[in-house]
């Protein structure tokens, strides 16, 4: 059948060119996608989307062991909502993620306005709490819902121009919100964090929040100030939880965090002299510090599962899916480099 010129047209605009490597056309495609609404829109009818209620991401179990996030064409959300007795304009609110190696546009839509159970029982998937999504999802796909879950709830709380007190308005990729009032653009946020692995050596610090569950203990973190470098922010850090003075830092990697809200981790080790390791924990940030060596945190990486309600105390350590867990095997890899360097 032949399609109308301007339908072809629109349909080469929404498809990643294919005269680069296939990483920056799709990087060019999404780009395009956030400055250009009607390409973004004729996207999101070819593209995927990923369903949350209330922040909460819909996900589904291809087996007994495994979970992933469900992903819908636009006409089966579609389906859905007018099952549930939306007229389908909700669609409109979908907030565009990114794009899949199959050169598919996602994007993520929260449809908290309509009943739990019936959009689960329609889409046959479950709608579970990001805290525990996070963690069920295999590493490659977790990121994927925490970026979905950030940029909805930044619309979600910047509804409202902060200069002029006027609605904004959403650009469609929802890349951006626009007060007309003030000529305000704001742009999704987060919060820097500075997280350092502490070592002296031959043993690394890790300590815990009086809010963590029994017997976790991680890697440093602290909020960046304002005007503050990584490198500073990380010297306080420690400074201020645990009275060390940092004697060198290096980077090591970064990660989206969801939790509390949407903060940019940026991880690095960071050493202190052997002859200065006398901690003095602030104990209105951290409940406890401690020196772990090697053997110690071994022990503790072989640890599969928190421990339960009446099992013996027992030291675990964050979970593969958080930077801190990286620091800390990284760390674990350099100890035995050098100790098989001696
Ligand atoms: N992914 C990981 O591996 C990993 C590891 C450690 C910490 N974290 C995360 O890092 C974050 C910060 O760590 P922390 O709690 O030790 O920080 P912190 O030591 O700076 O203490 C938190 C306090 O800082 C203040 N604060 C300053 N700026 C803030 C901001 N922009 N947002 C919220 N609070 C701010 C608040 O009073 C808050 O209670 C936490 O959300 C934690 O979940 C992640
Ligand atoms: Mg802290």
């Amino acid at each position: 059948m032949l399609r109308p010129l301007r339908l072809l047209l629109s349909g080469l605009k929404t498809q990643p060119s294919r005269c680069c490597s296939s990483f920056v056309s799709r990087m060019r495609y999404v780009n395009r996608l956030k400055e250009d609404d009607e390409a973004c829109a004729a996207a999101l009818k070819d593209g995927s989307i990923f369903l949350f209620h209330r922040l909460s991401p819909l996900l589904r179990r291809p087996d007994a062991r495994t979970f992933s996030p469900a992903a819908f064409t636009c006409s089966d959300v579609q389906l859905v909502l007018q099952r549930l007795g939306s007229d389908g304009s909700q669609l409109k609110e979908a907030v565009l993620i990114g794009c899949s190696e199959q050169n598919q546009a996602q994007f993520c839509l929260d449809v908290g306005e309509l009943d739990q159970a019936a959009v689960e029982e329609a889409s046959q998937g479950t709608f579970i709490d990001l805290r525990k999504a996070f963690f069920l999802l295999p590493a490659a796909e977790a990121p994927l819902v925490s970026k979905g879950q950030a940029l909805l709830r930044w619309h979600q709380t910047s509804r409202f121009c902060g200069a002029s007190g006027q609605p904004t308005q959403r650009n469609r990729a929802g890349s951006q919100r626009f007060c007309s009032s003030s000529s305000t653009v704001y742009y999704p946020k987060m919060s820097a964090v500075a997280v350092a692995l502490v070592s002296d050596g031959s043993r690394c610090l890790l300590g815990r929040q009086p809010s963590f569950p029994r017997g976790l203990y991680s890697a440093l973190a602290g909020f960046c100030d304002m005007g503050e470098t990584l490198e500073e922010a990380l010297c306080r850090e420690v400074a201020e939880e645990v009275g060390l003075e940092i004697q060198s830092i290096s980077y090591s990697s970064s990660q989206h965090w969801p939790f509390p809200h949407s903060s940019f981790m940026l991880g690095c080790h960071a050493l202190v002299s052997p002859t200065h390791t006398q901690l003095s924990v602030d104990n209105s940030e951290l409940e406890d510090a401690r020196w772990f060596t090697m053997d110690e945190i071994t022990r503790a990486l072989q640890v599969k599962a928190p421990p339960r309600r009446g099992d013996p105390p027992i030291i675990w350590l964050p979970p593969k899916h958080a930077l801190a867990n990286r620091l800390i095997r990284e760390w674990v890899e350099q100890q035995r480099q050098s100790e098989g360097g001696e």
